[in-house]
């Protein structure tokens, strides 16, 4: 077994969410890339399954502990997180960042902080729908605090499942 090697909690539903069945959580979409949320890569936080996000990338980089010029505690510590900025603060050679490539698993998956676009989440289209709802009642109550934050939130949404129908 593994040493967990953070202290971030990974919490049991951490897994596969609804909508990550289908196109993400590591779920082969269209081109044969495979998409992780941030919860799925909390898991592989252990010495022997270590996984870490670099510009949204997701890197399993547990072959490499070993081998990293700037040793292993520094990559343990980022151990099932983004490692980003990290990773730019010591200014990485181009051959440590052609290096990734070999320990590429797949892409980030974002996930919506705003309820009403929450796309993973079986009720997705009746949110959509409430959304558009509460459109149409400020406009009647010619309300319009709160249109500008939810037209945009719309937007995200179609935008994002047009971009995730055309991975599945
Ligand atoms: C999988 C991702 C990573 C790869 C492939 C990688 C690769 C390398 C390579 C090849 C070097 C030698 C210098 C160079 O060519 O730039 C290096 C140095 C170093 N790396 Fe990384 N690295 C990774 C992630 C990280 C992260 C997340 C940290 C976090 C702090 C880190 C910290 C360092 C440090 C401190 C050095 C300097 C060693 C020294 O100059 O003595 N690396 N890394």
């Amino acid at each position: 077994m593994g040493e967990e090697v953070t202290e971030k909690p990974v919490s049991a539903d951490s897994g596969p969410t609804d909508c990550s069945k289908a196109e993400v959580n590591g779920e082969k979409a269209d081109g044969g890339v495979k998409y992780y949320s941030l919860e799925d890569v909390k898991e592989h936080n252990l010495s022997n399954d270590t996984w870490l996000i670099i510009h949204d990338k997701v890197y399993d980089i547990t072959s490499f502990l070993e081998e990293h010029p700037g040793g292993e505690e520094v990559l343990l510590e980022q151990a099932g997180a983004d490692a980003t900025e990290s990773f730019e603060d010591v200014g990485h050679s181009k051959d440590a960042r052609e290096m990734l490539e070999s320990y590429y698993v797949g892409e980030l998956h974002m996930q919506f902080m705003d309820p009403m676009v929450d796309t993973c989440s079986g009720g997705s289209y009746r949110r959509r729908h409430v959304s558009l709802l509460f459109l149409r009642t400020q406009v009647l109550l010619r309300d319009f605090t709160l249109l500008q934050a939810h037209l945009g939130a719309l937007e995200m949404f179609d935008q994002t499942f047009c971009k995730l129908n055309t991975h599945s």
